[in-house]
C-alpha cells in the first residue's frame, strides 16, 4: 500500500514539475559547458574562539562546470554552512578567491552576485507579512517582474498548492518555510543554487517532491547547485559530482558514482565517507 502511494506521489509530482516547464519560457536547456561558472580557490576562514584563532576551513579550492549538482558532504561542525555563505557573499572568508564565469567575486556588488549565486538557508528567515509577500520579496528587492503563474505552480510541486497565500509566514511550520524560501530564490532563476540541507525539516513526500523538483529545475534551468546534505541517499541520486569536507578542509572531490562505489555501506554522516574518492 505504502509502495503504491509513493509511485503515484512521485508520478504526480514528476506530472507537476513537467508542466512547469512546459510552460516556463526561459529553459537553459542544451548547455552544456564544459569551463567553470565557479571557481574558488585557496579560500579560508578562521573564528575567534576564547581568544584564540580557530580553522574553519583552509586551503578550499575547487571548480564547478555548468551544469552540475554537486552534494557537499562531510561530519557537522566541518564549516559546509560557512563555506556556503561565504561563496553566497553572506559571510567573508580570511583569504581565497572566489569567480563566477571567470570574474572575481570581488568585482561584484554583492546584490548582483546574490542574483546568480543564490543561498538557500536551511533555517530560512522569513519576512513579517504573508506568504505572498515573502514569495514577492527577492523579486522586489531585485526589481524583478513577479511570475505568479510560476510561483503557483511551483507551490503544486512542493505540495502546498492548497496554501492560502495570504497567511501569515511567521505561522508556518519549519518544513513549510524551508519549501516557501526555495520557491522564493527559484523564482529568480539563479545560475548557481547554494542548497544548505534544504529538506531537513521535510516529512519523506515532501522531500522527494523537492528533490524532484530540483532535479528537473536543473534539466530545464541548466541550473547548477551545491547542496550541503547529511542524507547519503539523496547525495547519490541527485548530484553527478560529490565534495568532502574533513579535517577542515575540502579533502575529496569525485563522481558520484564513483565515490559511492568506493565508500563502505555505512550511514555515518560524515566518517564513512572517509575512504573513497579520486582525493
Ligand atoms: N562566525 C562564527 N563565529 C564563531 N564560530 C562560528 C562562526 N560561524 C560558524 N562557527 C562555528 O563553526 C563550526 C562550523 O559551522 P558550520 O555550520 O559551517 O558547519 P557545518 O559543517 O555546516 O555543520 P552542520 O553539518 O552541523 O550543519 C561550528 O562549530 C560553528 O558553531
Amino acid at each position: 500500500m505504502k509502495v503504491t502511494y509513493t509511485v503515484i506521489a512521485k508520478e504526480r509530482d514528476s506530472a507537476l514539475a513537467f508542466a512547469i516547464f512546459k510552460s516556463s519560457t526561459s529553459g537553459r536547456s542544451g548547455i552544456v559547458n564544459h569551463t567553470p561558472i565557479l571557481e574558488i580557490d585557496d579560500l579560508q576562514k578562521t573564528v575567534l574562539e576564547n581568544e584564540q584563532r580557530r580553522y574553519l576551513f583552509t586551503n578550499v579550492s575547487a571548480k564547478i562546470e555548468e551544469p552540475t549538482i554537486v552534494a557537499l558532504i562531510g561530519a557537522s561542525g566541518q564549516g559546509k554552512s560557512t563555506l556556503l555563505r561565504v561563496i553566497g557573499m553572506l559571510d567573508a572568508a580570511d583569504h581565497g578567491t572566489i569567480r563566477y564565469r571567470n570574474t572575481l567575486a570581488d568585482d561584484y556588488a554583492p546584490r548582483h552576485w546574490r542574483m546568480k549565486v543564490s543561498y538557500v538557508a536551511q533555517q530560512p528567515a522569513m519576512l513579517d507579512g504573508s506568504v505572498d509577500d515573502n514569495l514577492r520579496l527577492v523579486s522586489r528587492l531585485h526589481r524583478q517582474a513577479f511570475d505568479d503563474k510560476l510561483a503557483h505552480k511551483l507551490m503544486e510541486a512542493v505540495g502546498l498548492g492548497a496554501m492560502d497565500r495570504s497567511k501569515r509566514a511567521a505561522d508556518l511550520s519549519g518544513g513549510e518555510k524551508q519549501r516557501i524560501a526555495l520557491i522564493r530564490t527559484l523564482l529568480l532563476k539563479p545560475e548557481v543554487l547554494l542548497l544548505d540541507e534544504i529538506t531537513a525539516a521535510l516529512d519523506p513526500q515532501s522531500k522527494e517532491a523537492v528533490e524532484q523538483l530540483l532535479l528537473d529545475w536543473h534539466k530545464r534551468e541548466a541550473a547548477t547547485m551545491l547542496w550541503v546534505t547529511h542524507d547519503r541517499e539523496q547525495a547519490r541520486h541527485t548530484s553527478q559530482r560529490v565534495w568532502l569536507m574533513a579535517e577542515h578542509t575540502l579533502q575529496q572531490q569525485a563522481d558520484t558514482t564513483r565515490f559511492f562505489e568506493n565508500t563502505a555501506s555505512g550511514s555515518d554522516g560524515g566518517l564513512a565517507y572517509s575512504n573513497a574518492g579520486e582525493g
